[in-house]
């Protein structure tokens, strides 16, 4: 049974078809990269899977279960998990309560208890442990909104991790961050349990070469190609519309 499972999805933003009849798998341990040019539909493909979206048409399959008709909040319990963005961080919060407070909420003991009686000693011992990892020792203590641009997109990825996903989908994870962090990022999604399927929107091709293991290309809203990275590479038609420049 694949880990996630998109069928046939469809959506139009008015008149502009943004997600033509879109289909995808990603098996359980899947490292799936999603690229294509700007406008492609990569966020709105993101959207739909978590359910922030609607789509016209077509189903989303999570270890075979269609939830595409499930709440998002739903879908995160099911361990479909999208990297925070850093507008999603509690920003008076330190790093490390930020991590906290997503493993209790993982835990199921939440954002008002923990408010009210601090955080249990597992569950900073567990949130220091994934700042640890994510290299973000130096600032736990640290309010959010204190923190360069670059260490908070590492708290947003340190919180998606703390959530224990089944499935984790990235927009961009390294948008903004110096090329020295996506060691980070790659040293974080190798820690992550084997199992675990990675699906990760990225401009910065290295690092999607580095990371992938399967990549689907979106031109217009329509999957052109999907192959290895070599197969990618090499394909003609993903060289003229997107990767010609880049690669
Ligand atoms: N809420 C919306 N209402 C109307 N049009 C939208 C909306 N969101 C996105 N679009 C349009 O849908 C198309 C796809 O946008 P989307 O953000 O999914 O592309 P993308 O591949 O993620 O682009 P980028 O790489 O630049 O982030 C674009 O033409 C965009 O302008």
């Amino acid at each position: 049974m694949n880990a996630l499972e998109l069928v046939n999805l469809t959506m139009q933003f008015g008149g502009l078809m943004v997600t033509n009849d879109v289909s995808l798998s990603l098996e359980k341990g899947a490292r799936h990269a999603l690229i294509g040019p700007n406008g492609a539909g990569k966020t709105t493909l993101i959207n739909l899977i978590t359910g922030r979206l609607t789509p016209r048409k077509g189903n989303v399959l999570l270890e075979g279960v269609d939830i595409v008709s499930f709440p998002q909040h739903r879908r995160i319990r099911m361990g479909l998990v999208r990297n925070f963005q850093v507008t999603n961080l509690f920003s008076s919060f330190t790093a490390l309560e930020n991590i906290a407070l997503a493993v209790s909420e993982r835990n199921g003991s939440g954002l008002s208890l923990a408010r009210c009686y601090g955080f249990a000693d597992p569950v900073i011992a567990e949130a220091e442990d994934i700042a640890r990892r994510m290299g973000l020792a130096n600032v736990a203590p640290v309010p959010v909104r204190h923190l360069a641009y670059g260490q908070q997109r590492l708290v947003e990825l340190a919180v998606a991790m703390a959530l224990r996903p089944r499935v984790l989908l990235l927009d961009e994870p390294a948008a903004g961050l110096p090329a020295a962090d996506h060691e980070v990022i790659l040293g974080a999604l190798d820690e992550l349990p084997e199992d675990v399927a990675v699906l990760l929107v990225e401009h910065d091709m290295p690092l999607v070469f580095r990371f992938a293991r399967q990549i689907t290309v979106l031109a217009e809203g329509t999957v052109i190609a999907q192959g290895t990275p070599d197969q990618i590479r090499q394909d003609a038609s993903v060289r003229a519309a997107y990767l010609g420049n880049r690669s």
